[in-house]
């Protein structure tokens, strides 16, 4: 069995974070580990409050996953501080795994700050090269390249600004756009897009993360790039369109499992 491990923050409410990235891994058939990098108490509403593990303890549990078990691919999430980011980058060297999926986590869905504005530098300088792909979303990609992005064609050029980064693709997603849902992937030659109708549903937490965490798993199941974000963004479609109402704000996107293996997205679940 493949083994993807989860670098992130915890989601009490169990919408996004470490429990979103679990629960696709699981509909992936991958084994799926955890590093927490921060403990945050938030719902589908708001941000409570963000308690940071200790750098010692976040490099602690990543010695202990991989001094032990091999990793296939490694899906890193939010990052809130620049010492939580050194951390963790000294070790992604240090082991070095193979597909590497960082999702620069900056806001919630609700608007609240998870990143501290300061560590911008540090994303940019360090953990941004270690990317096999990076997927921000669009005020994500603006806060990186410094740019407005207003058009596909200016998500297209933000995909190859961030690209000169260091990373080796950058998929852009559009959920924060107007019209379609239509992500850029740059490999790094050529651009690709990847284009769904948008849904119309308030309950959208944890689409990033259920996204880039799909990703990572089709990428430790041997898949080329292209095709593991075509299925990831199948794969995030389905999780959306049958999204549940929890809570009073933005509800969480649904793990089908049983959907997912068979094929049978239409059939409806309560
Ligand atoms: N309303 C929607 N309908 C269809 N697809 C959507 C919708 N919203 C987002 N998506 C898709 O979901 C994926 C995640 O995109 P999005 O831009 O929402 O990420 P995000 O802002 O990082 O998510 P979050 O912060 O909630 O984790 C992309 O593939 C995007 O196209
Ligand atoms: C812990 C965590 N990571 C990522 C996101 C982005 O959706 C969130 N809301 N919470």
């Amino acid at each position: 069995m493949k083994k993807v491990l989860s670098i992130a923050g915890s989601d009490c409410s169990g919408g996004a974070g470490i429990q979103a990235d679990l629960k696709t891994f699981s509909v992936h058939g991958v084994y799926g580990m955890s590093v927490i990098v921060s403990v945050v108490a938030e719902n589908t509403g708001r941000v409570l409050g963000i308690q940071d593990v200790s750098p010692d303890m976040i490099g602690k549990q990543i010695d202990a996953v991989f001094e032990d078990i091999e990793v296939d691919a490694v899906k890193v999430g939010m990052l809130s501080a620049p010492d939580c980011m050194e951390e963790v980058v000294e070790k992604l060297k240090y082991y070095h795994p193979e597909n590497i999926v960082i999702d620069p986590v900056m806001y919630a869905k609700n608007g609240c700050p998870l990143m501290e504005p300061a560590a911008i530098k540090t994303l940019i300088g360090t953990v941004i090269p270690l990317a096999d792909v990076l997927t921000p979303n669009i005020p994500e990609a603006e806060k990186i390249t410094g740019s407005r992005i207003n058009s596909v064609e200016e998500m297209e050029k933000a995909a190859r600004a961030i690209h000169t980064i260091g990373c080796k693709a950058v998929v852009i997603k559009g959920g924060h756009a107007a019209g379609n849902a239509l992500d850029v992937l740059f490999d790094g030659k050529e651009v690709w897009h990847f284009d769904t109708a948008r849904i119309d549903t308030k309950n959208t937490h944890g689409t990033g993360c259920t996204f880039s965490a799909a990703v990572a798993s089709q990428l430790a199941r041997g898949m080329g790039l292209r095709e593991a974000v075509q299925k990831a963004k199948d794969y995030v479609t389905m999780a959306l369109s049958h999204s549940l109402d929890i809570g009073k704000g933005c509800g969480p996107t649904h793990h089908f499992w049983h959907l997912y293996q068979y094929g049978l997205r239409e059939e409806r679940e309560g």
